[in-house]
C-alpha cells in the first residue's frame, strides 16, 4: 500500500504538488492521469526518493518512506521510464537481472528468473538476451525495461509513461501483456500517463491530476459517468467519453444470456468496443458471445448504445 498524506512539493516559486493525499491499496493496477506539467511524474518519484517533498508524508506498507535508506528503498520498487535508461554496456540478460544481482540471488535462480521474464514478455527468440540494448528497436527496449523492473518481483513498481512514443500496435500488445502479469502477480503498480485511453484500459482506478491536485479519483466507469466538475468532464471526453466506456465494459456483462445469432462469435471477456469494431467487420447488429469457448447467448447493438446496468 502507497499512502501519500499531504504531500507538498514546490520548484521555486512553482508549487507542483498541493497538499495531496492519496492511497494506493495492495494489488492495485492505479493509474495517474492529467495533461503535461500536472505533477504526475513529480509525485511518482516522490515515492522511490528521486524526488523530496518539502511537507507530508509518503507511507509505503505504513513506513515513511523517509525513514529508510534510498539503495533499500529503492531495490524493493520496481521502476520504468519511457526513456527507458538501460545500461548500454551490459547485455539485455544483464540489465534484466541488475536488482536480483544487487540483492544476492543465486545464479541458476537469476537465470531462471530472466528467461521466464523473456518469455512473459515475448522476447524468448534464440540468443535475445546476449544482445545489447543498441541493437534493439525502441519497443524491444521498452519490454526490456518492464523486464528489468519486474525482475525482483517487487511488490510496487512505478511505471513513467513505460509504452510512449511506441506505435500503436506494439503499445497494445505491451499494455496487454502488463495487465495480465499484473493480474497473475498481484503487484501494485502506479503508473504514470497522459493518455484517457491507455489509462481507462490499464487502470482499476484512475487518478486525474490537474494542477497538482487530485481532481478526481475512481474507477474509469466513474470518471466517465460521474465527473464531479466540468473540467474532469472535458478530460474525459465530454461526448467522447461514453466511446471510452464502451472500450471499459466487457460483453460478458452486457449480453444476453441463452439468445441466439448468426455471424462469427466474441469472447465475453472482449470490450463492448471489441463487440462494435466486430459487428462492423461483419456487417450485423448481433453477434453470438462465447463463454468459456462455449456459445452462451448473444449481444446486440441496442445493448452498446443503451446501458442496462
Ligand atoms: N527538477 C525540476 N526543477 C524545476 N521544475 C521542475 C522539476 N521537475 C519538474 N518540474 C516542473 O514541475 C511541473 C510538473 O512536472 P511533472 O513532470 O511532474 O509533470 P507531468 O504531469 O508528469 O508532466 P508530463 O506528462 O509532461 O511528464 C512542471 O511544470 C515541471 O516543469
Amino acid at each position: 500500500m502507497i499512502e501519500f498524506d499531504h504531500v507538498h512539493k514546490r520548484f521555486g516559486d512553482h508549487v507542483v504538488i498541493d497538499d495531496l493525499s492519496l492511497r494506493v491499496e495492495d494489488g492495485e493496477f492505479f493509474v495517474l492521469v492529467g495533461p503535461s506539467g500536472s505533477g504526475k511524474s513529480t509525485l511518482l518519484r516522490t515515492v522511490n526518493r528521486l524526488v523530496h517533498i518539502d511537507a507530508g508524508s509518503v507511507r509505503i506498507d505504513g513506513v515513511d518512506a523517509a525513514t529508510q535508506a534510498v539503495e533499500t528503498l529503492r531495490r524493493g520498487i520496481g521502476y520504468a521510464i519511457q526513456s527507458v535508461g538501460l545500461f548500454p554496456h551490459r547485455t539485455v540478460g544483464e540489465n534484466i537481472a541488475t536488482v536480483p544481482r544487487l540483492l544476492g540471488w543465486p545464479e541458476h535462480e537469476i537465470r531462471a528468473r530472466v528467461e521466464d521474464l523473456l518469455e512473459l514478455l515475448k522476447l524468448d527468440e534464440p540468443g535475445f538476451a546476449d544482445r545489447y540494448p543498441d541493437t534493439l528497436s525502441g519497443g524491444q527496449q521498452q519490454r526490456v525495461g518492464v523486464a528489468r523492473a519486474l525482475a525482483a518481483r517487487p511488490r510496487i513498481v512505478l511505471m513513467d509513461e513505460p509504452f510512449g512514443a511506441l506505435d500503436p500496435v506494439t503499445r497494445e500488445s505491451l499494455q496487454t501483456s502488463l495487465k495480465a502479469i499484473q493480474r497473475d502477480t498481484a503487484t501494485t503498480i502506479l503508473f504514470v500517463t497522459h493518455d484517457m485511453d491507455e489509462a481507462f484500459g490499464l487502470g482499476h482506478r484512475v487518478a486525474l491530476m490537474l494542477d497538482g491536485k487530485v481532481a478526481q479519483v475512481g474507477t474509469p466507469l466513474e470518471l466517465i459517468r460521474h465527473p464531479v466538475n466540468e473540467r474532469v468532464r472535458e478530460f474525459v471526453g465530454g461526448s467522447r467519453a461514453r466511446l471510452r466506456e464502451l472500450a471499459v465494459r466487457c460483453v460478458r456483462d452486457s449480453m444476453r444470456k441463452g439468445e441466439v445469432a448468426d455471424g462469427d462469435a466474441i469472447d465475453g471477456a472482449a470490450s463492448l468496443q471489441d463487440a462494435l469494431g466486430a459487428m462492423l467487420m461483419q456487417g450485423r447488429d448481433r453477434l453470438p458471445v462465447l463463454d468459456a469457448g462455449q456459445v452462451a447467448g448473444a449481444i446486440l447493438l441496442t445493448d452498446l448504445v443503451v446501458s442496462r446496468e
